[in-house]
């Protein structure tokens, strides 16, 4: 068989031992993921039903291509009755056809965090709990906690020891916010993500027969990232693989990155209790990075004092020597990245999809997705708010949820009174307390005003414009018996006065949110034919809806299968591999996390998601940081990470020019940023010294500017120059389009300028370092 060509011994040993639990614990690149691949190959091609098989992976975007990689051995329409997923998506499917054990509708919601998090701040409103003392977050946080431990209400206020602990951390009034928030959840017919997994269990618990249905139904069951499930993940698998113990998990203990998230290492080690006869089988081979990246990575991760010892060599070539590059802003380090890639791009014919940019929080794209703007780089930035959770995309889709869920009473606060129709917050709060004291729920209500309306205390105006607004929703859900669910979303844009509203704000945030709209309009569009060409598609609205609220991961863009540059957090690269990778933001207290270098199971965790970072690259490394950077609106200095000096440097290669010590801070620099002539910094030759000023814009000078009619901006490279009058509109690369208001200055090296900026306000600049462009 051709697929089984391609592998090592070790890998054709996981891929054809088909019965019985197995276990593949390999370092990064070694072909976990392609073992399992050609494994769920194997099984078909031996005559197993695609339907008998469960794959759960880490992203739906892994399963997708998964899916295609079989299909390309099997043939698409076996693949395509594979069950394939997230374990979010997977048992969110299986729980809607069984939701009626455990009491919820089928047609449950699904809540993403923005939604639970409103649910939160709700319940500690009206259990008046001052939030700033139970922060919503990190309730939120507690409670998820809770459930991936599958401690529900009930154990938790049955377990004096959980009870004390949350008391010692002044939230004692833990307990009675979970109560409330699960009971909120249930009324609104909704289920958290967190939900998805611990519903799964109740039901494989509390029922027989429907553990026995899926038992007999996954006989086959593979598990991607096995070191990054929790709890509740894990009792899932085990339930439904105790019967056959056809169980195949593959995963890396070094690359266990979502400890704050529940996983739980514990769960490779239990594999060999829970299945004592299971295969191990270890692969040793790294395929992806050349010996150089590979090596590197090994000495990294040998720090850390927890973990499985193993073996990772590359047969590649050496390859080149990772480049360091120090930058002297964040804005600096993203120019270098920009151009490092625009370089490649056009000097030796890589494509943009060949590079990535990986970092360790959403909050330092900004800097990077300017720069590669001003270069004309195609990008795509993934994960952060997805675009599902855009305020107006979510409003739209509000209402849909409606039409499917009556009691999705978050969706309806959002939409009642969106656009503006007259329903302030009084009536709301009157319709809201009126309901709980009838103990009905507020669409309850509004199906009755007739009858409910002597008692509602509200005027005759104001009951008009409920009824309407309800009469609306009830004309759009007759409207989905006959027509498809994209007709029914454009009715319902159209109607409500949503695209209007959108269209009257011409900023261009405006505009981009209707283009918002149009988006979520034609992904529906494509949801519909996708579906229409599958065997057991399903086109309908509650299916749509139910794709897009676990679609954190998916690729939405309208050029998603572009050639464009990937920029993400290092946790959501797990799994993937680039030629080129960039890891930015080699900082103390960036990277390592301020929040988690303070034990050394954090820090331990902080250096796995090193190694996921440098493990992605093929061929080429950039470690790059800065010595400055702007955070929280101010610049702070910066310490290179300890994570750079933990790589041995006969891997290492500096970019920059030579200085006196590699990763030392230069602590005179902060001030140096800010003086007009600058003080020569201690580890830095004097032309750096100078960079630093120049490239570390704004610069802020005295308020007292006397206004000069014109002068001239001259270029940083100094060849090239413009006019500019009060009264012009220029572009600043920060602080966007404004108007120059004040001109002060003879001395063309040191002209000053007042900006009024569209969104920034007015800014001192001076206009040699603020490097102006008129508009
Ligand atoms: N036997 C092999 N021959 C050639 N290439 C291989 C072989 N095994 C794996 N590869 C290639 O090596 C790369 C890494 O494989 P894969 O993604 O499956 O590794 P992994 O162990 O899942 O990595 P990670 O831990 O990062 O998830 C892929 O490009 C894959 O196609
Ligand atoms: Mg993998």
């Amino acid at each position: 068989m051709e697929y089984l060509k391609g592998l090592n011994e070790a890998q054709y040993e996981a891929v054809t031992t088909l019965e019985g639990p197995l276990m593949v614990l390999a370092g990064a690149g070694s072909g976990k993921t392609r073992v399992l691949t050609m494994r769920i190959a194997h099984l078909i091609t031996n005559l197993v039903d695609p339907f008998n098989i469960l794959s759960l992976t880490f992203t739906n975007k892994a399963a997708k291509e998964m899916k295609e990689r079989i299909g390309k051995v099997v043939g698409q329409s076996e693949a395509k009755s594979l069950w394939m997923g997230t374990f979010h998506s997977v048992f969110a499917r299986i729980l809607r056809s069984e939701a009626h054990y455990i009491g919820f509708p089928s047609n449950f919601t699904i809540y993403d965090s923005q939604d639970s998090l409103n649910v939160i701040r709700k319940v500690l409103k009206d259990l008046k709990i001052d939030s700033d003392l139970y922060k919503p977050k990190k309730v939120q946080a507690r409670i998820s906690n809770y459930k991936n431990n599958l401690i529900t209400v009930k154990a938790y206020l049955n377990n004096p020891e959980l009870i004390e602990a949350d008391e010692r951390a002044n939230m004692k009034s833990i307990g009675v916010i979970y109560q409330k928030y699960v009971e909120a959840c249930f009324k609104n017919g909704a289920m958290d993500f967190d939900d998805l997994l611990l519903r799964t269990n109740e039901l494989l618990t509390r029922f027989p027969e429907v553990l026995a249905k899926y038992q007999d139904r996954f006989r086959y069951i593979l598990v991607d990232e096995y070191q990054d499930t929790n709890h509740s993940q894990y009792l899932i698998v085990k339930a439904l693989a105790s019967k056959f113990e056809n169980i195949c998990v593959v995963g890396d203990d070094a690359q266990s990155i979502y400890s704050f998230r529940g996983a739980n290492i514990q769960n490779i080690l239990n594999f060999k209790k829970d299945y004592p006869d299971a295969v191990t089988v270890s692969l040793e081979q790294n395929y992806r990075s050349t010996q150089n990246i590979v090596n590197a990575a090994n000495v990294v991760i040998s720090k850390n004092l927890q973990q499985f010892k193993k073996n990772v060599f590359s047969d590649n070539e050496e390859g080149e020597k990772i480049k360091v590059y120090r930058s002297l802003s964040d804005a600096d380090e993203a120019n270098f990245v920009a151009g490092n890639i625009w370089e490649q791009h056009n000097s030796e014919q890589k494509k943009f999809t060949d590079f990535a940019i990986l970092y360790r929080t959403n909050s330092q794209t900004r800097a990077f997705e300017d720069a590669l703007r001003r270069k004309n780089i195609p990008y795509k930035v993934f994960g952060g708010l997805s675009f599902y959770q855009r305020k107006e995309v979510k409003d739209l889709v509000a209402y849909l949820r409606i039409l499917i869920n009556e009691n999705d009473s978050e969706a309806l606060s959002r939409i009642i009174n969106y656009p503006v129709r007259g329903i302030g917050e009084t009536t709301q709060n009157k319709l809201i307390v009126f309901a709980d004291s009838q103990n009905v729920s507020v669409s309850q209500v509004l199906d009755n005003l007739g009858f409910y309306a002597p008692n509602l205390k509200l005027n005759n105006g104001i009951l008009t414009k409920l009824s309407d607004f309800w009469s609306m929703i009830k004309a759009f859900q007759v409207m989905l018996k006959t027509e498809n669910a994209y007709n029914v979303a454009m009715e319902v844009a159209k109607r409500t006065g949503i695209i209007k509203f959108l269209k009257d704000d011409q900023t261009p945030e405006g505009i981009s949110r209707v283009e918002n709209i149009q988006e979520l309009m034609n992904s529906m569009q494509g949801f519909i034919e996708e579906q229409q060409q599958l065997d057991d598609g399903d086109p309908s609205l509650p299916n749509f809806l139910e794709n897009i609220a676990l679609s954190a991961d998916t690729q939405t863009d309208k050029n998603e299968d572009g050639d464009q540059v990937s920029l993400m957090t290092i946790h959501l690269s797990k799994g993937l591999e680039f030629p080129v990778v960039h890891v930015v933001g080699l900082e103390e207290n960036l990277f390592p996390s301020f929040m988690s270098s303070s034990t050394r199971e954090e820090l331990e965790e902080e250096r796995r998601l090193f190694y996921v970072a440098l493990t992605r690259a093929e061929k080429q490394v950039y470690f790059t940081y800065a010595v400055s950077r702007f955070q929280w609106g101010k610049i702070t200095s910066a310490e290179p990470s300890r994570f750079l000096s933990e790589v041995d440097e006969q891997y290492l290669e500096f970019v920059n020019p030579a200085t006196e010590s590699r990763f030392s801070n230069n602590s005179g620099l902060k001030s140096s940023i800010f003086d007009d002539e600058p003080s020569e910094p201690r580890f830095f030759k004097k032309k750096d010294a100078k960079k630093t000023i120049e490239r570390n814009e704004p610069q802020l000078i005295p308020q007292n500017l006397k206004p000069v009619a014109t002068a001239r901006i001259i270029n940083p490279s100094g060849n090239s120059s413009q006019d500019i009058e009060v009264g012009d509109r220029v572009r600043h690369d920060r602080f966007g389009v404004g108007e120059v208001i004040f001109l002060d200055g003879t001395d063309p090296q040191n002209i000053k300028a007042k900006v009024k900026f569209q969104h920034e306000g007015e800014k001192n600049l001076i206009l040699k370092f603020a490097k102006l462009t008129k508009v």
